[in-house]
């Protein structure tokens, strides 16, 4: 009896604790925690490991400041499938496509860090390159040359870098050929290849789309069981209003926009530090407030970030420590978290199956 009581006032204070430090109600923190004895487990949906020590740091300040003890916290991370219209790919519990209006915006570039950085906060990524007629990620992971294996010429293992397992129309056809194909041959072999890639269990695919919002981009984004859409545009009016049509067309076809991402917002000179916001100011922030979605980040145009792009050494991998890195963090962690709150959760019992390559998650 003794023991039930304090269990339940642990569990009350740490979910109320959870609550306040992620700024949501108790009521979706209580299922996360579980109490045995004095013992804390909490199980999160989401991907924050750069946070763990700090909450669990702020957890025991608050239990201690109502007079309770817990003998361990332990934080564990759980994500969800997410439920969608289609019917999921096998082991994929949530597919998130990063689009842009226009073109040459940094979509392929914000796909790939924000990849890597989902994978430093404790997930496992995958990265499928759906821009089929610009394949920029096999150059951007540093292995253009790498092709998938198959042992039953049904299958593909899917390439990896550093850990990301990928897979793109640039490992398998010449890019000339591509070029060339219409708009149903494009979404027919996006479609193989997402099918037919034996992808180990992922948290997120990453999906990099082409870019624009035209037949292709609509069929694609109707054909994939996309669980949520992130918008990557610049702060120039130009960029803006091609990114509403993105935000048009996910909502047409019903897959929730979790976000956007400004990318190239101002340029900082290396010398004097001056800042220059070359593609205009507050492009994102109102868009953002327009459309009521999250802006989830912002980062500067920068000569490092596209020469890491160009010579393969993706810059989250390469430069851990770097404020980009962080930055592309922040916005990992705040689309893990918005994807979990926001999107309900699915049986994953029948599509989740085992891994069936050698996968490594780091
Ligand atoms: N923040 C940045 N700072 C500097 N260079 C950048 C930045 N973001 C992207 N780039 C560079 O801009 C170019 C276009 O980027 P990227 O290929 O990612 O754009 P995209 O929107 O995917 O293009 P596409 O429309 O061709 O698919 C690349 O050379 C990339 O290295």
């Amino acid at each position: 009896m003794f023991f039930n009581r304090k269990s339940n006032k642990l569990h009350h204070s740490a979910a109320s604790a959870l609550a306040h430090y992620f700024s949501i109600t108790e009521d979706t923190t209580q299922p996360w925690v579980q109490v045995h004895d004095a013992e804390i487990t909490i199980t999160l949906p989401f991907c924050v490991m750069s946070q763990h020590t700090a909450l669990t740091g702020y957890l025991q300040d608050e239990l201690q400041h109502q007079g309770l003890t817990a003998s361990q916290i332990t934080l564990n991370t759980q994500v969800h499938s997410a439920k969608t219209t289609l019917a999921p790919v096998k082991n994929i519990k949530n597919i998130v496509a990063v689009a842009s209006g226009k073109g040459g915006v940094g979509k392929s570039t914000t796909a790939v860090n924000l990849a890597y950085a989902l994978m430093q906060e404790g997930a496992k990524v995958g990265i499928l390159d759906a821009d089929i007629y610009g394949p920029s990620v096999p150059m951007m992971l540093g292995n253009p040359e790498a092709r998938p294996q198959s042992q039953d010429e049904k299958h593909m293992e899917p390439p990896q870098a550093w850990g990301l397992v990928a897979n793109s129309i640039g490992y398998l056809v010449p890019a000339e050929d591509a070029a060339v194909w219409r708009g149903p041959m494009a979404s027919r072999a996006l479609k193989q290849i997402l099918d037919e890639t034996l992808w180990p269990v992922l948290d997120y695919l990453i999906v990099d789309m082409p870019p624009g919002t035209g037949d292709i981009q609509l069929t694609m984004a109707q054909q994939v069981p996309v669980t949520g859409a992130v918008i990557v545009t610049t702060p120039q009016d130009m960029a803006l209003a091609d990114a509403q049509k993105g935000i048009t067309m996910f909502n047409k076809v019903e897959v929730p926009v979790l976000g956007l991402i400004e990318n190239m917002s101002y340029y900082q000179c290396t010398q004097c530090g001056h800042i220059d916001p070359i593609f205009a100011e507050h492009g994102g922030e109102s868009l953002a407030e327009k459309y009521q979605l999250p802006l989830l980040g912002q980062l500067p145009l920068n000569t490092r970030l596209r020469e890491h792009s160009d010579a393969g050494t993706p810059l989250v991998v390469t430069e851990p420590d770097d404020a980009m890195t962080q930055t592309y963090r922040e916005i990992a962690r705040a689309l893990s978290i918005n994807l979990a709150l926001s999107v309900p959760a699915a049986d994953a019992s029948d599509h989740i199956k085992g891994d069936p390559i050698g996968f490594k998650s780091v």
